[in-house]
């Protein structure tokens, strides 16, 4: 069952709707993010599940009962509702100890050592934030917010404060935490990478709307559409043409699947073309020239331009070091090809 329902959520601001018609379930023990751009209006939805905005309509049901609609609210309190925030808020006068302690009304030593474990702290237990690590104050924050054993933990841009190599390894460390005590969450961020290291389900805001809610694979191979497309992942569209019901053929050959789209044949087309679809072979005829090129340690994400001009992007494993101008082989490898109708 469903421990977060979320429908047709609508919120305004001095008659300003910045929430709209958003609609997700999340089921009990799952990780969900709200991912989208500055302003999107990730953070009012968190609020308003917390119970710090009134509703313009919808509803927000928790493990069954319903704590806010329009008509009226649970209050904060008495829902069962854990936050942490980016500045994670720790008493700087307290020790670590304190601080989880602070979140349990009983300060149970046992169950203060259990925190600490489990957040991987135990070392550092009488310490102050101060001499802590960004990560380590963190998981202060995290485990003061798991102390109550909260029916649903609400997580805003935890690790913005934090650099981006850091955030991805702090994301998976997180979610171990949170699938070992079975804490049912959900994370604001306008971070991908933090996105998919910690979320089962993510959601795509843009513009107070939910464009799609899906576990991360299928965001990137399914994307329910051309915002989705473009917002998830690395890739560029190219012209193309309906050349059978389920096939698709532009610049660099024919592609057929099984999915069919409600189009004629020969209906103009965009295909979505990711940097791992393009791979470079050596002795292919195929050939693109070398426009630009970013190292990414393992991976150059080669620019090439087609000999349409056309420009298509391709991750190739970095011992391939070519040239800028130098013509190289590539060949096309779709598992999961994502096209529109033309605009
Ligand atoms: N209390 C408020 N009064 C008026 N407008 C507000 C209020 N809170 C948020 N807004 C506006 O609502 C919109 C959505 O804001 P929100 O903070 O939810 O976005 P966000 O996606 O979380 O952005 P960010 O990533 O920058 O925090 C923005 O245009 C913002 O200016």
């Amino acid at each position: 069952m469903a421990l977060l329902q979320v429908a047709a959520l609508a919120v305004s601001f001095a008659g300003r709707k910045v929430v709209e018609d958003l609609s997700f379930e999340l089921l009990e023990g799952e990780i969900g993010c709200l991912l989208g751009a500055s302003g999107c209006g990730k953070t009012t939805v968190l609020r308003a599940i917390a119970g710090f905005e009134s509703l313009l309509g919808g509803q927000i049901v928790l493990a069954g009962r319903q704590v806010g609609s329009a008509q009226g609210q649970t209050p904060v309190q008495e829902r069962g509702i854990g936050m942490v925030f980016q500045d994670y808020a720790l008493f700087p006068h307290l020790t670590v100890s304190a601080n989880i302690a602070f979140g349990l009304p009983n300060k149970d030593a046992k169950k203060i050592a259990e925190l600490l474990e489990l957040v991987g702290l135990s070392h550092v237990e009488d310490r102050y934030p101060h001499q802590l690590s960004g990560g380590q104050q963190q998981r202060v924050a995290l485990a003061r917010a798991l102390a109550p054993k909260p029916r649903l933990l609400l997580l805003d841009e935890p690790f913005s404060n934090l650099d981006v190599e850091l955030r991805e390894r702090l994301g998976q460390e997180v979610r171990a935490i949170l699938k070992a005590s079975g804490t049912t969450a959900i994370l604001v961020t306008h971070d991908q990478r933090e996105a998919f290291a910690m979320a089962d389900r993510v959601g795509v805001m843009h513009d107070g709307a939910l464009r799609q809610w899906a576990a991360p694979y299928d965001l990137y191979h399914e994307p329910a559409d051309r915002f989705v497309a473009n917002f998830i992942g690395e890739g560029v569209m190219l012209p193309a043409r309906l050349s059978g019901p389920n096939c698709i053929e532009f610049e660099l050959g024919e592609i057929c699947r099984t999915v069919p789209i409600e189009c004629g044949i020969g209906a103009e087309m965009e295909v979505l073309i990711r940097p791992d679809d393009i791979v470079h072979v050596d002795h292919s005829p195929l050939k693109a020239e070398v426009v630009s090129k970013v190292f990414r340690g393992a991976h150059f994400l080669y620019t090439l331009a087609l000999p349409s001009g056309h420009k298509v992007l391709s991750l190739v494993p970095s011992h391939h070091n070519h040239a800028i101008g130098e013509a190289i082989g590539i060949e096309v490898e779709c598992e999961h090809v994502i096209y529109f109708k033309a605009e």
